[in-house]
């Protein structure tokens, strides 16, 4: 929805760098300062062609260059007049930071290129950086609650659940005490203050998750001859799915120390096994050590997850594919679990328009969101409807770029908007009133003076 009042616009620009690809959203809201929620709204949205930009990580200038069709689509989509006026940020999530991890240098050169690319476009550069993961989880939630209208009113909060390839955010208002410093995010705005719970998993993204589970298969696989392809056999993929992989394509990853990892050609071979899937799935989360009341996994506290949430990404991506944003969650296994067992060809057949690469994971990416939100989350069959996948709310994304502009532009105040003691029609009237009386006081004071000077003046003569 455009806005169409006869106020002139503002605009903001965020890049969202993703690990799997970079996408640039464009938010436009009225001139005069809104302090209402709900006031910004997403204009237009751009996915750059290509890879994320740690792909970039070997041909730096790639990188900036990258985004140059999509700036230009921001520069269209403006009014010129507006153009300076314009801030443009580019936040970095997981892709980058394993990359740091890996290759500071790489990833700093990575950054200084996007940085030399955004300064040539006639917008106000403010910066371009890796934001954590806690402002990953904490802005997606400020999003999801500015766009449902939820800050402000006495009424709960939503909890926000993003999935992306290479990390994956949970963040909610608890009932219970934060007792990790780590999770714990607090907020003031509009007068309210808010408490949360946020944990980013790192390495817990889909893509990376597929890496991790691929990985602890071929570990337990003993190679008798080095020269022949090593058979992966994956009961999460297709019956009749067979595709050979370059091991280096599969580990070259941060998230796996490769030790016992082989190198060479890998047969990856599909079972459709739905259950074993999930077997296998549940050996990427370490749930034997928990120093806390309660643990996700990998010795991570989380409180009880409470309330509703707001489940957006690749939660949402995999999910809606798969037809089951509103099932039960037996009724979500079972149609997994027939899903899964569906031979390739027919899956091919079924859906010539997507790319194969994604296709295929489907079934992995299913299983381990269910695994994720069952084993690792707990949530229960009774609290499984209270998860909404979703896309958009309004017109605008969920994700965590509406919250980092609505932050660094100062749009959520602190405090509630400063309200007068009496609705305006009092407020006006007393102010009147107030006037008058201060006018026939003035009065009184000049006609008293004149008096008492004319009778001194009398009293000379
Ligand atoms: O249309 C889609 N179908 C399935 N998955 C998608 C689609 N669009 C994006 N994705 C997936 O969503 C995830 C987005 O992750 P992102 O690039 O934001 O990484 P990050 O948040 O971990 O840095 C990736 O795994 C990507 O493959
Ligand atoms: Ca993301």
């Amino acid at each position: 929805m455009r806005l169409t009042s006869a106020c002139t616009a503002v605009y903001g620009i965020v890049l969202d760098a993703g690990s799997s690809h970079t996408s640039v959203f464009i938010y436009e809201w009225p001139a005069e300062k809104e302090n209402n929620t709900g006031m910004v709204q997403q204009l237009h949205t751009c996915n750059v062609k290509g890879k994320g930009i740690s792909s970039y990580y070997a041909n730096p200038d790639g990188a900036g260059k990258s985004l140059h069709e999509c700036m230009m689509e921001a520069k269209n989509k403006i009014p010129a007049n507006r153009h300076s006026e314009t801030p443009v940020y580019l936040g970095a999530t997981a892709g980058m930071r394993l990359l740091k991890m890996e290759n500071e240098a790489a990833s700093e050169k990575v950054l200084a290129s996007v940085e030399h690319s955004l300064k040539t476009y006639p917008f106000s550069y403010q910066g371009a950086r890796i934001i954590s993961g806690q402002e990953e989880g904490a802005f997606g939630w400020i999003t999801v609650n500015y766009l449902s209208k939820n800050l402000n009113k006495p009424t709960g909060t939503l909890g926000a659940l993003d999935l992306g390839g290479a990390s994956t955010q949970i963040t909610f208002v608890p009932q219970q005490e934060i007792e990790s410093n780590d999770n714990s995010i607090d907020f003031r705005l509009y007068g309210n203050d808010y408490h949360l719970y946020t944990h980013s998993f790192l390495c817990y993204g889909k893509d990376q998750a597929l890496k991790l589970s691929m990985g602890m298969k071929l570990e337990s696989t003993r190679v008798a001859d080095k020269t022949k392809p090593i058979e992966l056999r994956d009961p999460c993929f297709h019956p009749g799915y067979n595709f050979t992989k370059t091991a280096q394509s599969v580990f070259n990853t941060p998230c796996i120390n490769g030790v016992n990892l082989p190198t060479g050609i890998i047969s990856h071979v599909g079972l459709g096994n739905w259950s074993q899937c999930q077997q296998s799935i549940r050996k990427v989360f370490n749930i034997t050590y928990c120093a806390y009341s309660k643990c996700s996994f990998n010795g991570v506290f989380q409180p009880s997850v409470d309330g509703k949430f707001g489940a957006f990404s690749a939660f949402f991506f995999v999910m809606d594919f798969l037809n089951l944003t509103s099932d039960s969650l037996d009724g979500t296994k079972q149609r997994l679990a027939k899903y899964c067992s569906t031979p390739w060809k027919e899956i091919v057949e079924k859906y010539p328009q997507i790319k194969q690469k994604y296709l295929s994971e489907y079934c992995f990416s299913g299983t381990y969101i269910l695994t994720l939100l069952e084993d690792g989350y707990s949530f229960t069959s009774d609290n499984w409807k209270d998860i909404s996948f979703i896309k958009k709310i309004g017109d605008s994304d969920a994700g965590w770029t509406l919250g980092y502009m609505l932050n660094l532009t100062n749009m959520i105040p602190a405090e509630a908007q400063d309200t007068p003691l009496m609705p305006d029609g009092g407020y006006i009237t007393f102010m009147l009133l107030f006037t008058l009386l201060i006018l026939v006081l003035l009065l009184m004071v000049f006609i008293y003076f004149r008096r008492s000077t004319r009778q001194a003046q009398k009293d000379i003569i």
